[in-house]
């Protein structure tokens, strides 16, 4: 199956889904990041906070596909805000992965009570330079802190991952996105372990007019928002039937029935507040 693409605002391009792999841990961890990628994943997303990193790179190693179709993210904590820190950070989570570069490096939340969000894109700017990331974007970033990083710097994130479900459409979010060049990227696109949208009326049916499973019917949701969902799973069916949602077409209708299931976060991840360290 071959997974379609976008092109992001650098030039270089990104698959259009991706696997999450928050918590897929350890041996058993390796091998189902290894299986996702022979079952036709090229995108993995994981960060130094989720202490796996050296599983992505482990599973990477053990499959059968060759390094240079991957792209492989990584996220920089909160601790490791800063110019020479931000730096040092990627060198580490380069180090934990067993890679020379990644495809795209976000910074992971941006703590705005911090502050030091601006000099640490910089050094995302400066680390790109140096070819150890392709891509640099942002994850949990608002309107007004997506505009101090280009009024202040000039460059424009490639990618902002934010929560972003059925239950949290994100619509202003994705039309600031649309009108500066940035490509939205799916966190808990399932709902994570918070929501449990495979049983929703809305979504069955919608399901139902396609021949597919609700979570198919969520994620190719995503997909014609024209996000870029990285469901996590470490089941080898479902991380099949994840990947499965090239092949139906939602409607336009189908599409605001979804998104009006909308009811706010699954729990309290709002930038303007939540900090992880
Ligand atoms: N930037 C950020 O701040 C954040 C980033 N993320 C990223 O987003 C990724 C995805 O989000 P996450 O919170 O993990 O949750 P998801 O929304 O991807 O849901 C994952 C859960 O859904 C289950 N699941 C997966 N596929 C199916 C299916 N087809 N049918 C039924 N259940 C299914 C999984 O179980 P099973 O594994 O058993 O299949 C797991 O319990 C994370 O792994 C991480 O990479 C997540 C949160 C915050
Ligand atoms: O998964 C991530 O990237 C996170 O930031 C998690 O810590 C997330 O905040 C979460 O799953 C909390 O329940």
């Amino acid at each position: 199956m071959t997974i379609p693409s976008h092109t992001l605002n650098d030039g270089t391009t990104i698959p259009a889904i991706g696997l999450g792999t928050y918590n897929l841990l350890g041996s058993e961890g390796d091998a189902s990041i290894s299986r996702a990628i022979d079952s036709g994943y090229r995108l993995l997303d994981t960060a130094l906070n989720y202490k796996n990193e050296g599983d992505v790179g482990e599973g990477i190693r053990a499959s059968s596909v060759s390094r240079d179709e991957l792209f492989v993210t990584t996220k920089l904590p909160g601790r490791h805000h800063g110019y020479d820190s931000a730096i040092a950070s990627l060198e580490e989570s380069l180090g934990n992965l067993g890679l020379d570069h990644v495809e795209l490096y976000l910074i992971h939340w941006p703590l705005p009570k911090v502050d030091k969000y601006v000099d640490t894109w910089r050094a995302l700017i400066e680390l790109r330079e140096r070819g150890l990331t392709r891509s640099i974007g942002v994850s949990n970033f608002t309107p007004t802190q997506l505009q101090r990083l280009i009024d202040e710097t000039g460059v424009t994130p490639a990618v902002n991952q934010v929560e972003l479900h059925p239950n949290f459409p994100q619509g202003e979010l994705r039309e600031f996105h649309a009108a500066h060049g940035i490509r939205t990227q799916s966190w808990s696109p399932l709902g994570s372990r918070h929501a449990d949208f495979t049983t929703v009326p809305t979504i069955v049916d919608v399901a139902a007019a396609h021949g597919v499973t609700p979570s198919q019917a969520v994620l190719r949701w995503h997909i014609q928002l024209g996000s870029v969902p990285i469901p996590r799973s470490g089941d080898a069916g479902r991380q099949r039937e994840n990947l499965d949602v090239f092949g139906f077409e939602l409607t336009d209708a189908e599409i605001t029935a979804i998104s009006a299931l909308e009811s706010g976060r699954l729990w309290d991840g709002d930038p303007d507040t939540h900090e992880e360290f």
